[in-house]
């Protein structure tokens, strides 16, 4: 018997063992209080799973994130040989997809600039700009950058996308690699960060590439917190370089009472909400993965570790 633990949210663990028990009966699905034989653990879905457990885990071959990311596992920590993938399922991209969407129009059809003189009382029309006029660049063309610039293509909008290496994604300005950054920037009057956080990426969004953006640039960061200098998007809001932030993600979360972005007037904040891992799905996913793991082809999401992606 080979068995995968999963130890994470426990009703999204019933969904998962229920799936599990339909359609992959083959593979023990165990959560930590069903106190499976750790010699049949092969697999591991956690998001961010202890250095004491991986200890306990001799036969583990693969760990699942639960989610997109897997910025929040210690790769130095886990044994070299354990193979690491990311969740690619429908509902992440869907979640992100309509977030996304969501933040694009608000800071397209001025909503912070409404907002900020409804708090005033005050009526002031502002007129509009054509989605023809209105650049949208996306820094990271993996599975969500490309669901996100496919969804916002209707609208009319020029769209370009950034990337560390080579992509062609169709009806997408593409530029890839650090000499290509400024001139893609220079084109971005909203940008949004769906990048991997790797130690190339932190701290990306820094004045030094926010200032690059077109006076009156909006930003809307669904990556990580720490792809953001703060301290950066506070002092170009409060010249005016930049017109308005929507910040799904923060470093530290959640973000310390007290902090200067919970009341600016200028950003727009969410808890960490732009999407989320949803059940069903992922659960087929995961077992795609499996089936394909088990049958020697590539598995989806599987990470570079050396990489971080
Ligand atoms: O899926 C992820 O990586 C997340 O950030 C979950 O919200």
């Amino acid at each position: 018997m080979m068995t995968l633990l999963y130890t994470s949210d426990l009703e999204r663990g019933r969904i998962w063992r229920e799936i599990f028990a339909d359609e992959a009966a083959d593979v023990g699905f165990a959560d930590p209080a069903d106190a499976p034989d750790p010699a049949t653990i092969r697999y591991l879905a956690a998001w961010n799973p202890s250095v004491e457990l991986i200890a306990t885990l001799p036969a583990l071959e693969i760990l699942f994130s639960i989610g997109a990311g897997i910025d929040q596992f210690d790769m130095s920590r886990l044994p070299p040989h354990v193979r690491v993938v990311r969740m690619i399922e429908p509902g992440i991209a869907q979640g992100m997809v309509e977030y996304v969407t969501m933040a694009v129009l608000a800071l397209h059809r001025n909503l912070i600039d409404h907002g900020i003189a409804q708090r005033k009382e005050r009526w002031v029309p502002i007129k509009l700009t054509p989605a023809s006029q209105r650049r949208i660049g996306v820094m990271g063309l993996g599975n969500l950058g490309q669901a996100v610039l496919g969804a916002l293509r209707p609208f009319g909008f020029p769209l370009s996308g950034w990337s560390r290496s080579a992509h062609a994604v169709e009806g997408v300005d593409c530029f890839a690699g650090a000499a290509a950054l400024p001139t893609f920037l220079s084109g971005c009057d909203i940008l949004i960060c769906l990048l991997p956080l790797t130690d190339e990426t932190r701290g990306i969004l820094c004045r030094e590439t926010l200032a690059q953006l077109p006076r009156g640039a909006g930003l809307i960061n669904v990556g990580r917190g720490g792809h953001l200098v703060e301290q950066d998007l506070l002092s170009l809001l409060d010249d005016g370089h930049l017109s308005g932030a929507v910040l799904d993600v923060f470093d530290p979360e959640p973000l310390p009472q007290g902090h200067a972005f919970w009341a600016h007037p200028r950003i727009i904040m969410t808890p960490h909400v732009a999407s989320m891992t949803r059940a069903d799905s992922a659960a087929r996913a995961l077992i795609a993965n499996i089936r394909r793991h088990q049958s020697g082809a590539p598995m989806e999401g599987e990470v570079a570790r050396d990489r971080g992606y």
